[in-house]
């Protein structure tokens, strides 16, 4: 073992004690008491979130390269808690946010910066959270395609910008939003997929580039960009669900890699992995019987053109197969996403939910508002962001379809928790995906 790996064996310790020490004062107290530990501070969230979002505007001329990710973050966290900001808000956004876009397409971490995909994706993400004619508008797809298109290298994987690094990260981030925009079509996905299967690791996880350790962060992005390009049974999807599923902790967190720490933001990278597995049980019933990735599994989500009713069209026969798309029955790319929200999840998800929103609720929660890491550290809007989009997935996994909500027992503390539903390929809540999916339907 590494000097790191012991290190971080001590802080283990110290974390399970930490949170053990909570759970215990946890068990001993009266019922009352108890859920009152465990209820949502959605009034205080949403006023440390307000207050953030504010602290941006109105010129947003704090000096980083991070403003997009900013904007996202708070107004998805925003979002999720059922709730809204103000039109002046929004627009400053919009404005800021069309200002961060670059004349040769993308958006940079600030007006005038170099254009990033991670950025973009923040960008895209937060103008769809925004919604309404004048936000969605704002995005110049034409070209946004133009820059994926630089960004496609010749292995197929894509660059995080101009003379930036390769990972599986640029790779999802592109193909998030080119799926999202209706801009995605056999030149983007080409090779993809082969990038994204030498990424996947002897453990079952997906590392960030070839020969690096699995990580969740990374395994949720490839796993939803080969779901989003129609390849995902190429995956080894029953290594895939063993790995995460030793990913969650005693504390009832997950960690993002072995012998690593848990940590909320997991609660959506790794409880997001579980979210996409729910529905490819029929791929991944037969991967478990037979252990290994399969040549001939079609893949339910990728067959069936969307009707003009908006509800899929079933089309059996039009199957992909491995190594790409079937020609002479074309897929269409730009349903994947759609269509995979509108199937109804037919398995429960496999991990100890109660216990993640336990950890989500009593460890990560700062009472005056916003989420953490773990115990002992403060509260940040990424922490936020992605903690509340874990406890969304899993407070709906429940769900048969998005039309009934979760049972009581579903939701832990009172059911006044409930968050609205997230889209667990591209972490948008589902009423804003919808309306984005109608506009950008048109051709
Ligand atoms: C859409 C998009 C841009 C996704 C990013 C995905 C993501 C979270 C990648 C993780 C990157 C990484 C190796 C973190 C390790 O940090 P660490 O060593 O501090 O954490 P650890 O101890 O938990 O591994
Ligand atoms: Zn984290």
């Amino acid at each position: 073992m590494t000097a790191a790996r012991t290190k971080t064996q001590q802080e283990q310790w110290m974390v399970e004690n930490q949170v053990f020490q909570l759970f215990d004062l946890f068990a001993d107290l009266p019922r009352n008491a108890k859920s009152a530990l465990v209820e949502l501070q959605r009034d205080k969230h949403l006023e440390y979130l307000t207050k953030g979002l504010k602290r941006l505007d109105p010129s947003f001329c704090v000096l980083d390269a991070n403003r997009p990710w900013l904007c996202y973050w708070i107004l998805h966290s925003i979002s999720l808690l059922g709730d809204y900001v103000e039109h002046e808000v929004e627009d400053n956004v919009i404005d800021f946010l069309s200002r961060c876009q670059d004349p040769n397409g993308g958006y940079g971490g600030g007006p005038g910066q170099l254009p990033h995909l991670a950025t973009t994706y923040a960008a895209v993400n937060a103008l769809i959270t925004v919604g309404g004619e004048r936000s969605l508008s704002s995005i110049n797809r034409e070209k946004v395609y133009m820059f994926l298109k630089r960004m496609k290298q010749p292995s197929g994987a894509f660059r995080m910008h101009d003379a930036g690094e390769i990972d599986v990260r640029a790779c999802y981030t592109a193909i998030s939003v080119a799926s999202v925009l209706n801009i995605l079509d056999d030149e983007l996905i080409q090779n993809v997929g082969d990038y994204i299967l030498s990424c996947q690791t002897y453990e079952g996880g997906i590392s960030g580039e070839p020969g690096a350790e699995a990580h969740g962060g990374y395994t949720f992005c490839g796993f939803a960009t080969m779901i989003l390009i129609n390849e995902v049974n190429r995956l080894d999807l029953a290594g895939l669900l063993d790995w995460v599923a030793f990913r969650q902790g005693r504390e009832g967190g997950f960690q993002g890699r072995t012998n690593k720490l848990v940590d909320s933001c997991y609660s959506f990278w790794q409880g997001g992995a579980f979210a996409l597995l729910q529905r490819l049980h029929a791929i991944l019933d037969e991967q478990l019987a037979n252990y290994g990735p399969q040549t001939g599994v079609a893949s339910d989500i990728s067959g069936g053109e969307e009707s003009s009713d908006g509800t899929q069209v079933d089309d059996k026969t039009c199957h992909f197969k491995l190594g790409g798309t079937n020609a002479s029955c074309p897929v269409n790319l730009n349903s994947i996403g759609y269509n995979f929200v509108k199937q109804p999840g037919e398995m429960e998800a496999l991990y100890h939910r109660w216990a993640l929103q336990q950890y989500i609720l009593l460890c990560a929660q700062d009472m005056e508002g916003g989420l953490k890491d773990k115990p002992g550290k403060r509260r940040d809007f990424y922490h936020t962001c992605y903690s509340l989009s874990g406890l969304s997935l899993s407070q709906h996994s429940w769900s048969q379809d998005e039309d009934t909500p979760p049972l009581p027992n579903a939701v832990m503390g009172p059911y006044a928790n409930l968050l609205e539903r997230t889209h667990p390929l591209f972490n948008v809540v589902l009423d804003q995906y919808y309306e984005a999916h109608e506009f950008f339907d048109t051709p």
